[in-house]
This record gives C-alpha cells, structure tokens and sequence, in this order.
C-alpha cells in the first residue's frame, strides 16, 4: 500500500512545473526520498536558497495535489536549500552560504543603558526563530515544561504576536485577574505561570494595530503581572528579525536566547539572522535546538533524515555557539501541543520528554556559565 502510494504521490507531483516553469519537479530531480507512513505522507522539494519566498505557491502546489491521492490524509511538504537525503549531499556541509561575519561584542561603554530587572525573577530566556512555523512555540512549552520538572519555578511569557499559541499549549483561556493596584494575576497550567498576547490583546484587533500595542502590553506582562518568585521565565517571541522583534530583544532584561531552527538551509539562514540580532543588542546565545530534525516513524520506530538532518549542529560549531539538541519530528509532539498537553507532561518519561529535559538542563547550565561570566557587566539600577 505504501508504495502504491508513494508511486501515486511522486506521478502527481510530475504535474508541478520546476522553479523555472520548465520540465517537472520530479524529472528535474527535485524531490526528496518521500516518507509515507499511515496516510501520512512527507518530502522536501529543493529550491535555490534566495528564491525560497517567491516558491511558496510551489510548495502549496505540491502539497494540494499530493492531498489528491487516495489514502492520503495529511501531507507535509518542506523547500530545502539542498538537496537532503536519498544519499545525496549533506545540504548542510557542503555548500552553506558563509556565515555573516560575526559581530563584535560592543564595549561596555558602548552598550545600551542596562535594563531593569523584573523583581523576583532571576532569569529571563527567550525563544526565537528567524521565522514562523519551526516549533518555536511547541519547543518553549515543553522547554519550561521540562525545566519545572527538574525541580525550577518557572514561568512563560508569550509575546507572540502574530500568532500567540502558549493559551492553547497550556490549555488556558479567559481574562487574567486582576489584583490590587495595576498587577495582574498569571494564568497557570501545569504550575507553569504563564501570560500571553492573547490575554492581553482582543483576538479581533487587526495585525495593523498590535505592533504598537506590542511594547506596552510585553512591559505590563513583565512588570505589571504578579510572577513571584521564578527561577526561569521563558519568552516566546514573535517568529522573525524585523524591527518589532529587535526591540523586543532590547527592551527585556534577557540572560540568553535560544534559537530554534529545522535543519533545512532555508531556516538556518533565518537562524542565522537571529543570531546576529541578538548579538547586536549584547544578549548571549545560549546556543540552538534543531526542531524536526528528523523523521521518527510512528510504526517501526525507526529514523528517517529526510531534513538534511544536522544542519543545526553543523551551524551551531561555525557560529561558536552551543547546539543543545535534536528533537524530531514525530505526531506525539504534534497531537499533544494540539491538543494541549504537551509532550513533556503527557508522557513525562517517553523519550521525547528526555530530549527536552537533556536540552533544559543545557540552558540551565549556559545561563549559569554567561550570569557568572565576569566581561559581563553587571546590570546597574535604573530608576524609571
Ligand atoms: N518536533 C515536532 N514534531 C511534529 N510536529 C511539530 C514539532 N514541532 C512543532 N510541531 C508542530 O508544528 C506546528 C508549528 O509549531 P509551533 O506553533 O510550535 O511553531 P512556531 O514556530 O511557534 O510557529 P509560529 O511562529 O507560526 O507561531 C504545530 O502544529 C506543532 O504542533
């Protein structure tokens, strides 16, 4: 039946017209191996790094006719940078663009005037990604997640505001309550505190208006929320590295970031961006989880790199900073975040959640090797 399908999905596919609208994705050599396992069908179609946007109808294309077969249920398409698996070549090692040359740390003279720290709240972790769609949000839940399990209070901002999915991955809703004076009450799931966008901000109001809204409604959610004391709290950021971001990045007191990438080129290069946003607003790296990294067959358990899997870790040694782990693809995470009971709480002692515990440990370590790293300077005292 598999392969019935698998031949059924790549004759569909020679009716996608190459990147150049010339020949067919399939003969031009395009496609990945496809991975089909209970009418679940994945591949990736290998386009030329800088054309990766304009080729979004292509994907979509590919991904719709696919859906068409019979004994398909739901369909995953990627573009890579490279081609990535079948034994072709390592997308990753062999032609990466170059790195942009790191930037050099500003003296502290230089830096911007520390920022204040949220009382009770010893360290502040983002998670972000050079865009949307990588597990961004799937990793920071089960990132707090794990850390509470290794004995940490922690909390999760979700400053997500395009998109914020922290209320469905905790499975929270409703208004925050408020306390006396200005401060707010966080929500709590799974004794994680947690606060988001979509408490804060109408799920109606247009795109157009939540930028400007975003500033004030992160500093109420920092400020203005009564937190407590909290080991850890874990930012979920916007996906992307334009300006809402960057002054996201300068106006929280962050320790560290952690960047989350899948293994395709196309995000690494997005990472890549991340890194270096962060790095000119002086926060540290806490190093980079590669998300998806690669196929975990729900039948026979098996793993199938169709990624290009190690991209990450490859990026991560050439950048100079950690690489904290592989998560892979697997519809555990998937069904579970959906459904609100992340991985790491569903099935605390399966392999995944150990992934992320291992990963947890990781930060926890990076953010007590960079607040005892003596070059930093300590934060001075600001009063508002
Ligand atoms: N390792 C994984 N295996 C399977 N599915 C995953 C994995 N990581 C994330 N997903 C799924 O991918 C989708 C996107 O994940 P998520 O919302 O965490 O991404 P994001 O980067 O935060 O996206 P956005 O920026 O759009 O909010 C979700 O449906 C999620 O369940």
């Amino acid at each position: 039946m598999t392969d019935t399908i698998k031949s059924a999905v790549m004759e569909r596919l020679r009716q996608i017209k190459g990147p150049d609208l010339e020949g067919d994705i399939v003969s031009l050599g395009l496609v990945s191996d496809v991975f089909v396992s209970d009418g679940r069908v994945v591949f990736s179609i290998t386009v030329p790094a800088e054309r990766a946007q304009e080729l979004e109808p292509l994907r979509q294309a590919a991904e719709k006719v696919v859906k068409e077969v019979d004994g398909v249920e739901t369909v995953m398409v990627a573009l890579t940078a490279e081609r990535a698996a079948g034994g072709a070549r390592n997308a990753a090692q062999q032609s990466a663009p170059k790195p942009a040359p790191q930037q050099p740390r500003r003296p502290a003279e230089e830096q911007a005037p520390a920022k204040p720290g949220v009382p009770g709240i010893k360290h502040i972790v983002a998670v972000a990604s050079g865009k949307g769609g990588v597990g961004k949000s799937t990793t920071t839940a089960n990132l707090a997640l794990a850390m509470a399990s290794l004995g940490k209070k922690v909390g999760v901002l979700d400053a997500d505001i395009y998109g914020p999915s922290v209320p469905r991955l905790f499975n929270v809703s409703g208004r925050p309550e408020a306390l006396s004076g200005r401060m707010l009450k966080p929500m709590e799931g799974y004794g994680i505190k947690v606060m988001s966008m979509g408490f804060m901000v109408e799920e109606e109001t247009p795109m157009i208006w939540r930028g400007p809204m975003v500033i004030s409604a992160l500093t109420q959610m920092l400020r203005e929320v009564a937190w407590g004391e909290l080991d850890v709290l874990v930012v979920d950021m916007p996906p992307g590295t334009g300006d809402a971001q960057l002054t996201m990045a300068q106006q929280v007191p962050l320790a560290g970031a952690v960047i989350v990438s899948t293994p395709q080129d196309l995000a690494l290069i997005d990472a890549r961006k991340g890194l270096n946003m962060f790095k000119r607003v002086d926060v540290p790296v806490l190093g980079i989880v590669e998300n998806m990294s690669y196929f975990l067959c729900p039948d026979c358990g098996g793993r199938h790199d169709i990624f290009g899997h190690g991209g990450a870790r490859a990026e991560a040694d050439r950048l100079k900073v950690p690489f904290l782990g592989e998560v892979p693809l697997t519809m555990k995470i998937r069904e579970t975040s959906d459904a609100g009971t992340p991985v790491v709480v569903s099935d605390p002692e399966g392999s995944v959640a150990g992934i992320y515990k291992d990963i947890a440990a990781k930060v926890l370590d990076s953010i007590d090797r960079e607040s005892a790293e003596p070059t930093r300077a300590a934060p001075s005292i600001v009063f508002d």
